[in-house]
């Protein structure tokens, strides 16, 4: 038997420490399949503590034998720097190598290809303290069809944990689903995508959030709210908002502090600061996605903070 049956029959059994023993005997002997197994559950942090230079080394040793699950996977690590220095061109080459085995791979390329960045950006501005802005056509319609088409099968309620019971609660804020593109899920074209919305927005890459893509269908809305989060000391300084369609009713963004009431096309970006100038919460970026009323609404969400920010903390 190989390890991947092996280890397959101990997990349909229930038998997780011997799974995992015998995950680790296959990976000390070089087997590519064990190591993959063992690099994602150390990267995910499944059945043992969270551990991601380990989960990396695994993964090369799987994708120096040419495996396509570890590949497939070492490449958004690569492409955020998580847990190993970012080497976006190396991300690259391995997409390309497993193209043939991987549709969103071979899909990916082509999108990069057709869709080359966007030429000088127009910037409006809406109001000036806070800082509000739109930039017309960050995203092309193909780079929109893309994030929706990933997102599209990956979207749930937003959920809270209640503070009394520790339950999990629906989201009182927000009512739309949402899902996120964390560093192990990040392709090239969310990858250009931030560095974009860094370059738009003066910022630097690694202190955006995952990108979060939420979908409001009619009656959903994200209620008036601050993006600065509280007690905490690296601060969201500022918010980009893709919108990826406009084919909806209802929906706006508002500021009602600011009196702004804001609807813009497929791939433009609004822009704004969450902070005044002493660094607290500015009272004017108080806002609001209103109920859509008819259609589906899909935007995607950039929170960047002041500094470099990683979701899985620091290792
Ligand atoms: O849906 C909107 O228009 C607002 C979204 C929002 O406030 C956010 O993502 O932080
Ligand atoms: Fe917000």
């Amino acid at each position: 038997m190989t390890f991947e049956q092996q280890v397959g029959a101990f997990m349909q059994s229930g038998k997780y420490a011997e799974a995992i023993a015998c995950a680790e005997k296959g990976a000390s002997e070089g087997d590519a399949w064990a190591c993959f197994c063992l690099g994602d559950w150390k990267l995910v942090g499944q059945g043992m503590k969270r551990d991601v230079p380990g989960a990396v080394a695994l993964l090369e040793k799987g994708a120096a034998q040419d495996h396509i699950q570890s590949l497939w996977r070492l490449y958004p690590l690569l492409l955020t720097g998580t847990g190993t220095p970012a080497d976006p061109d190396r991300a690259k080459e391995i997409v390309e190598k497993i193209r043939d085995h991987d549709g969103l791979c071979a899909q990916q390329l082509l999108l990069l290809e057709q869709n080359p960045e966007p030429a000088e950006i127009v910037r409006e501005n809406l109001a000036s303290d806070p800082a509000v802005e739109v930039r017309r056509g960050v995203l092309s319609q193909a780079e929109c069809h893309w994030i929706r088409m990933v997102a599209a099968s990956q979207v749930q309620p937003s959920f809270v944990e209640d503070p009394r019971t520790g339950r999990r609660i629906p989201h009182p804020i927000r009512t739309s689903d949402g899902m996120s593109f964390g560093p192990a899920q990040e392709d090239l074209v969310i990858n250009r995508i931030n560095h974009r919305i860094a370059r738009l927005s003066g910022t630097q890459y690694a202190a955006g959030e995952p990108l979060h893509i939420l979908r409001y269908r009619p009656g959903q809305q994200y209620r008036p709210h601050f993006d600065a989060l509280p007690n905490v000391t690296n601060q969201r300084i500022k918010t980009a908002i893709l919108y990826l369609n406009a084919d909806f009713e209802g929906g706006a963004t508002t500021f009602p502090k600011l009196d702004l009431e804001i609807r813009v096309g497929e791939g433009d970006m609004l822009l704004f600061d969450n902070l005044d100038e002493s660094g607290k919460q500015h009272e004017g970026s108080f806002h609001a996605g209103l109920p859509v009323d008819a259609g589906e609404k899909w935007i995607a969400t950039r929170w960047i903070r002041a500094e470099k920010y990683h979701p899985w903390g620091e290792f």
